[in-house]
């Protein structure tokens, strides 16, 4: 369903980040992504959302290879695919149903279909009592399950999250990780930057680290220790 091939990225200021990735992703997988700052995960992740474009190499993500995907693809592309920023990026002037709503209108979902789908998602992440909230008005783990819940409301097969608990405190993580993982055990492909060593040892997933650009592991359950 994913697969990165000899995959090379080089910034415009000349810094490679990216050296030689090859990786094949599977449907239904949780992946987490670690390294130490500057190793390239961010730019790994951006890639595979088709924020960036690989200098060389080929990425492929369901039928689409990102490398030759024609413009007028993109949004079909991006609708199988939800992201989850460690800052929310919410839209403060949106309500919580209109943050989540407006990513089924961007898709020119049916009128009559998107209501009930944002109630569910929103339900599914434990908001529903917080529809008319703004941004503004709530903690910073209630704007990141909003995030999950627009990440998911067009029913993409892949959810790609940057270090999506890197604002908040250990048990608002927890939430959060258990909400991904529900996401997961319905069958999405979840793929996950993180520095949260914790995290990672107590709820073990597929593990690949990457360190100078390169991938130096790639471990089912793998632990991630101090020493990283
Ligand atoms: N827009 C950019 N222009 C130039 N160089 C960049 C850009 N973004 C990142 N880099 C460089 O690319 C390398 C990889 O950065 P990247 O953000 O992918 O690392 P990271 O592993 O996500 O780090 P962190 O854990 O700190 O977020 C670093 O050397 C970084 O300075």
């Amino acid at each position: 369903m994913i697969q990165m091939k000899n995959v090379m990225k080089q910034y415009d200021n000349g810094v490679i980040a990216i050296k030689d990735l090859s990786l094949t992703v599977d449907p239904g997988e949780f992946l987490y992504v670690i390294g130490p700052s500057g190793a390239g995960k961010s730019t790994v992740i951006k890639m595979l959302y088709h924020e960036l474009k690989p200098t060389s190499g080929s990425i492929q993500v369901g039928k689409y290879d990102l490398a030759t995907m024609a413009p007028s693809d993109v949004p079909y592309f991006r609708r199988n695919i939800g992201i989850v920023f460690q800052d929310f990026k919410l839209l403060p002037r949106l309500t919580v149903f209109e943050n989540v709503a407006y990513a089924m209108q961007v898709v020119e979902a049916k009128d009559e279909d998107i209501k009930p789908r944002v109630l569910h998602v929103l339900k599914l992440v434990g908001l529903e009592q917080k529809l008319r909230r703004f941004p503004s008005e709530l903690s910073g783990g209630e704007q990141q399950r909003v995030a999950i819940a627009r990440a998911i409301v067009n029913a993409p097969d892949v959810v790609i999250a940057d270090e999506p608990t890197g604002n908040l405190d250990p048990d608002t993580s927890e939430g959060i990780m258990d909400i991904l993982e529900r996401i997961n055990a319905d069958g999405t492909t979840v793929i996950m930057a993180t520095h949260n060593r914790e995290m990672v040892n107590e709820r073990p997933h597929r593990l690949l680290e990457i360190a100078g650009g390169r991938l130096v592991r790639d471990e089912q359950g793998g632990s991630y220790s101090d020493e990283e």
